[in-house]
């Protein structure tokens, strides 16, 4: 069992570096990254890991949220029985604080944790962390990574205790198929419910209650006891997907638990039972943008300057998640991932989840340069974002069915050229009509913004903080008339 342990945090502990290293891609590569390279890794380190194995990654997740809760928490160690792992947290955190100024204050401290050890284990010198100590964990992995016998003096060495004394805890809640349940004390600020609650919530889960499927499975509205509305995602999807989001999920909560911003739905709890993975969501009562601007056309659309505050509203979502959280995890800007709450306020859905099922994103907001370069930035998010931009000028789908059998548009085609050529009018979703006088100069601003966000070109897209100070002043012109 001790071998076992130790080979299977080696091998997450490797994943940890294939994570770091493959950082500037984004999530979403790293996911896609991840499930190729676990193959090779697997092969490599010993080829009887099996599936059953991969619950330690749900121990490594918990190790990762227990040194994070720490950092957090500043105070006597939640770990009650374990000052060691406090003080390492508290290490750890000085350690990344004092490497780069910023966004490590928001930003997820696994990913902090992540890189400080990759890099440290990549620079094989005296630690560049400015701590022996990281240094010397980091070793430690690297010695586990490496060493491809399981040697005993594994059994001494800092990341076998470490390891040990996760795999100990898991076992002792009881449960060590699903660590996360067990320790919901660490998942701090989100919920954890049982699967008999949200069965109750939906009605069994009822087709009645059913509002959409997407990449993680199926999405259920509900009620909780305490009356409050839900949106629930449930991974009804095929046994391969279930185990790699078996995988993942930990790794998500981590971050999504960080994130709080009012143009963001908000992760109210989850649940995690045997195979069921479940995401509980803030019920957004006036669904999608996309269903709003393609299939229900809203009487309450009809009018740019609330199409320009659901523009605003969005963007200042996306604002947050690029600065403020300090991570690119979005992957799936697009219109039906744009919700409307009870006050017709726009929210960003599904943020870091996409980015952990697909690859890239979804087809006619993909930015032209990836199709190119293969790499995602914060510009391609601009791209798609401005993809939307387009849809609510022009009522648009981003692909628009050819005429008569003609080839399919896109919305950036069919929409950029009239507006540089000063025509645009002729784009503009006729259910608004035409702008009056004084809105005309506002709506101008988004067009010029949107044509802006799908240059061809990352370095020629605005930012995004650029794009809510456009959206501002467009939105400001209008409030004026
Ligand atoms: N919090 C929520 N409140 C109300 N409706 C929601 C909520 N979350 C999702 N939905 C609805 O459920 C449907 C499916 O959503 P989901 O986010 O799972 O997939 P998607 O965005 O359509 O696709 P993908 O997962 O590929 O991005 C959407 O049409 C959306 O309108």
């Amino acid at each position: 069992m001790i071998q076992s342990l130790t080979r299977n945090f080696s091998f997450l502990a490797s994943h940890l570096l294939i994570a770091t290293n493959t950082k500037h891609v984004g999530l979403s590569l790293y996911t896609h990254t991840f499930c190729c390279r676990s193959n090779e890794m697997e092969s490599e380190i010993d080829e009887s890991i099996d599936m059953a194995d991969y619950f330690t990654f749900d121990a490594f997740s918990f190790f990762t949220l227990a040194v994070d809760n720490e950092i957090r928490s500043g105070t006597s160690s939640n770990l009650g029985a374990s000052p060691r792992v406090h003080s390492f947290a508290s290490m750890v955190d000085i350690a990344i604080r004092s490497r780069t100024s910023s966004n490590w204050e928001t930003s997820s401290r696994v990913c902090g944790f992540a890189s400080g050890v990759g890099s440290a284990i990549k620079s094989r010198t005296p630690s560049n962390l400015g701590t022996p100590r990281v240094h010397s964990f980091s070793s430690g992995v690297d010695f586990v990574i490496r060493s491809s016998s399981g040697g005993t003096d594994l059994e001494t060495s800092p990341v076998h205790g470490l390891a040990s004394e996760v795999y100990t805890r898991n076992v002792a809640a009881g449960s060590s198929q699903v660590p996360l349940n067990a320790t919901g004390l660490f998942v701090e600020g989100l919920q954890l419910f049982s699967l008999a609650e949200l069965v109750d919530a939906t009605d069994n889960f009822s087709h009645h209650n059913k509002i959409g499927v997407g990449s993680f499975g199926v999405v259920y509205g509900g009620k909780l006891v305490d009356g409050s509305e839900v949106a629930i995602k449930r991974n009804e999807t095929s046994s391969k997907m279930k185990e790699f989001q078996k995988i993942v999920f930990g790794y998500l909560l981590t971050f999504l638990r960080r994130l709080h911003h009012e143009h963001l739905v908000g992760l109210v709890g989850f649940c995690e039972e045997k195979d069921d993975r479940l995401l509980v969501y803030e019920y957004m009562k006036n669904g999608s943008l996309y269903d709003h601007l393609h299939h229900k056309g809203s009487i309450v659309l009809n009018s740019w300057k609330t199409r320009i505050k659901i523009a605003l509203d969005a963007s200042r979502g996306i604002e947050y998640l690029h600065y403020y959280a300090g991570t690119n995890i979005y992957r799936a800007i697009k219109s039906s991932n744009i919700l409307l709450d009870d006050t017709w306020t726009a929210r960003v859905s599904d943020f870091g989840l996409s980015s952990l099922m697909e690859a890239a994103g979804t087809i006619g907001y993909i930015d032209s340069e990836f199709c190119s370069l293969y790499v995602l930035t914060a510009k391609s998010e601009v791209y798609a974002f401005g993809v939307v931009l387009l849809e609510i000028l022009t009522g648009k789908t981003p692909i628009l069915c050819g005429e008569d059998g003609s080839t399919p548009l896109s919305v950036v085609e069919f929409a950029v050229p009239p507006i540089l050529a000063g025509d645009l009018a002729k784009i503009l979703d006729p259910r608004v009509g035409a702008p009056r006088v004084n809105e005309a100069k506002a709506v101008e601003l988004v067009a010029y913004t949107a044509i802006r966000c799908v240059n061809l070109e990352g370095k020629d897209r605005p930012s995004m903080a650029e794009i809510v100070l456009n959206l501002e002043k467009s939105l400001d012109i209008i409030c004026d008339i």
